[in-house]
């Protein structure tokens, strides 16, 4: 007879589950009872962060907490860091917090401690929940009745999450899409990777599996991608791909949910923010404490090999997405280079994703371009 008693099918993928539970509450501005053996603390991002909260995170404390920042922030409060720090909270002061997570001016004020690993794991939260990169980490009990209620996750399944992720991508659906100048076009959608949505390869035409397949991995790009902005040159590129493996024998389009170099479109618009006011792309993101980038590409190269490729004719001038995609074991025989049309507005961008983060873009041929008004 069958084993009626459990449900064994739902332990697989639960560590999964239960770090896109945890992530729910640190997006809705909850507390997550993050566990590391007999260690526990409680995790809050500093988004949305408020009195009632503080109050109730101070009162579980049973040592001082502490904000919890990336390398990246502490380096713009004027420290020289590459790892990130942690500045302790004797009391949970709002104002001072939002001081040393957010203001563009501010100085760090105190000493700031090595972090822990379970610090770590709280910046993880809070880069997979897409939210601004500061957690105040508390010190708790875990049997205090008071927090009965907090979701509760093992760090080391926030710690393996991302991985994990890129490991458990499937196929939920697929169908023809024909799109102008591609009529001959399949849209499939997996399920796992990066960000909080879904993934979409777009392939395109019926390309040659045995010869190199023209690959692109595209971020996605709300404002470039769909309502065409002149800050980036990212609807070109999507258009410019789709038409040329439409006409040179097919190709695959990854469309990846990688919003903001991974930062979400909620950071990415704190960045646009801080560009309207003379900043650059990659200093936008410094202040909110981000990295160059924060995406990762082994997922998409699992897209691929679960797509039957393995020798990639790749378009970008990204090198990290071509040096990913080795790594992850595909054979990038050919790269070929993708630039959109050079705006006012987006010439500067693109001179600092070549001097800052090296892509291989030709920033004066473009800036000529401009000239010449093409
Ligand atoms: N954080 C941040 N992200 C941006 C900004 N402008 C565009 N983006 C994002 O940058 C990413 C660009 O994606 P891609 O064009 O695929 O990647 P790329 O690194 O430029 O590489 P290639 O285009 O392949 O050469 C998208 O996720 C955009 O949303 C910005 O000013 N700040
Ligand atoms: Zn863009």
């Amino acid at each position: 007879m069958a084993d009626v008693t459990g449900f064994p099918e739902f332990q697989s993928g639960m560590s999964l589950t239960s770090v896109e539970r945890a992530v729910s509450e640190f997006r809705a501005a909850r507390p997550v009872l993050v566990l590391c053996r007999d260690t526990a603390v409680l995790v809050a991002g500093v988004e949305g962060l408020e009195a009632p909260l503080a109050a109730a995170l101070s009162h579980a404390a049973i040592a001082t907490p502490r904000l919890v920042l990336p390398a990246a922030r502490l380096r713009r409060l004027g420290l020289e860091r590459t790892t990130p720090g942690s500045v302790a909270l004797p009391t949970i002061d709002l104002k001072r917090i939002e001081q040393l997570a957010l203001q563009i001016e501010a100085k760090v004020d105190a000493p700031v401690a090595p972090v822990v690993p379970l610090d770590e794991t709280a910046l993880e939260l809070a880069r997979i929940a897409l939210t601004v990169p500061a957690v105040l980490v508390v010190p708790v009990n875990p049997a205090d009745p008071a927090l009965g209620f907090i979701e509760r996750v093992q760090a080391v399944d926030v710690a393996s999450f991302r991985s994990q992720a890129a490991k458990h991508l499937r196929i939920v659906g697929r169908a023809p899409v024909p799109l102008e100048g591609a009529p001959e076009t399949e849209f499939v959608v997996f399920r796992g990777g990066e960000g909080l949505r879904d993934q979409v390869a777009i392939m395109i035409g019926k390309p040659d599996v045995s010869a190199p397949v023209p690959v692109r991995l595209h971020s996605a790009c709300l404002t470039g991608d769909l309502f065409g902005s002149l800050k980036c040159d990212c609807g070109d590129q999507l258009r410019d791909t789709v038409e040329w493996m439409a006409k040179n024998g097919g190709g695959i389009l990854l469309y990846l949910d990688q919003e903001g170099r991974g930062n979400g479109i909620a950071n990415k618009m704190r960045a646009y923010k801080l560009q309207s006011q003379g900043w650059d792309t990659y200093d936008a993101d410094e202040v909110l404490g981000f990295d160059l980038d924060q995406r990762r590409f082994d997922f998409a190269a699992e897209m691929l090999k679960q797509l039957g490729i393995t020798n990639v004719d790749i378009m970008t001038n990204n090198p990290v997405k071509i040096a990913a995609m080795r790594e992850a074991g595909l054979h990038v025989v050919s790269e070929r280079r993708v630039i959109g049309r050079p705006t006012r507005e987006n010439v500067r961008y693109l001179a600092s994703k070549r001097e800052r983060a090296g892509h291989f873009i030709d920033t004066d041929a473009l800036v000529a371009r401009l000239t010449a008004g093409e």
